[in-house]
């Protein structure tokens, strides 16, 4: 049986709000994240994602509950041998340079590279990150996106058996984001855990075997993407065709759609193809994003 990378039991943490009764951040969270799994901890701003990452990685204690790496208590620093860690902001000592951060980085680690070998390795991760250009340059000029790849960098040339992630994606453009998925994805191919926490759907899409979601301090689900997409509710339908279809909307060019539920689609085709029209897409009409703020708002509703 595969080894819990990361383990959550029942962990409380609290926050004082000046003179109104302490308030739980984190209420009662657990999961637990398997070795050589992607696990996306996904919630809206405030609820309570870093808060959970923070007791993870040593930099909280939780008012309740265990927390544990790789079956060692949080509160033994041994808990993050083997961790990386980029945190939401990563904060880099802004008189060293991208090269001298890591080379720290894995010496730090114990990894047993010196000298020229050393410089290779740390030059390999900052050419993966699109980095090694300004490799020699102090990190204090740099963009948010390039202190994130240098902190990414960091984290992956220290060979971590687990990363904790918090918000990975979140400074970086278009093609950084698809940079570093692709380095994810490869780094789980070699057996690597990751856990991340993502506000954006699509990076969890991408990245997560399973995702858990937090609101207002609360887990309310461990799923699969795919679960949560899935789906059979709406349609999209999508045709082309001149003559008109009653239940669909023209759009251009002769082209028509509609959002239909499930159970309405194959009257719906069948009135499409009567009036000679081709169809070219059907796909379900909520997209990941979408899906996650209908289960949020359903959630807000029904407390
Ligand atoms: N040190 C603190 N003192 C008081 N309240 C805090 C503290 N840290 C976090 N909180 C509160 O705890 C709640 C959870 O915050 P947390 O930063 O964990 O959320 P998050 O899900 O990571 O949000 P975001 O996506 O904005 O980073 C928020 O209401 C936040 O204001």
């Amino acid at each position: 049986m595969s080894e819990k990378a990361i383990e959550l039991d029942r962990v409380v943490k609290t926050f004082k709000q000046g003179f109104k009764p302490r308030f739980r951040a984190l209420d009662e969270v657990s999961f637990s994240v398997v070795e050589g799994e992607a696990f996306g901890f996904v919630g809206q701003n405030g609820a309570g994602k870093s808060t959970a990452i923070k007791i993870l990685t040593g930099a909280l204690r939780q008012d309740g509950g265990a927390a544990r790496l790789f079956g060692v208590d949080v509160a033994d620093f041994r808990s993050r041998r083997g961790l990386g860690y980029v945190p939401e902001n990563p904060w880099l000592y802004d008189y060293l340079t991208p090269l001298e951060i890591l080379r720290m980085g894995v010496v730090a680690q114990g990894i047993a590279l010196d000298g020229a070998e050393l410089d290779r390795h740390c030059m390999q991760w900052l050419e993966r990150f699109s980095i090694a250009a300004v490799a020699h340059k102090r990190t204090r000029s740099f963009s948010k996106g390039m202190v994130q790849r240098t902190a990414l960098a960091h984290a992956m040339a220290c060979r971590p058996r687990l990363l904790i992630l918090d918000e990975p994606l979140s400074g970086l453009d278009p093609l950084g984001r698809r940079d570093v998925v692709d380095i994810l994805v490869e780094y789980r191919q070699g057996g690597g855990t990751v856990f991340f926490s993502s506000h954006v759907l699509h990076d969890v899409e991408r990245l997560a075997d399973r995702f858990g979601l937090i609101h207002k301090g609360r887990l309310h689900t461990v799923q699969r993407p795919s679960d949560l997409g899935g789906g059979d509710e709406v349609l999209s339908v999508r045709t082309v065709g001149i003559a008109p279809v009653v239940g669909m909307q023209a759009d251009v060019a002769d082209r028509w759609s509609a959002q239909v539920p499930a159970s309405q689609l194959w009257p719906l085709l069948d009135a499409a193809r009567a009036a000679g029209h081709t169809v070219i897409e059907i796909k379900p009409a909520l997209s990941l994003e979408r899906a996650f703020l209908k289960f949020v708002s359903d959630l807000d509703r029904s407390n």
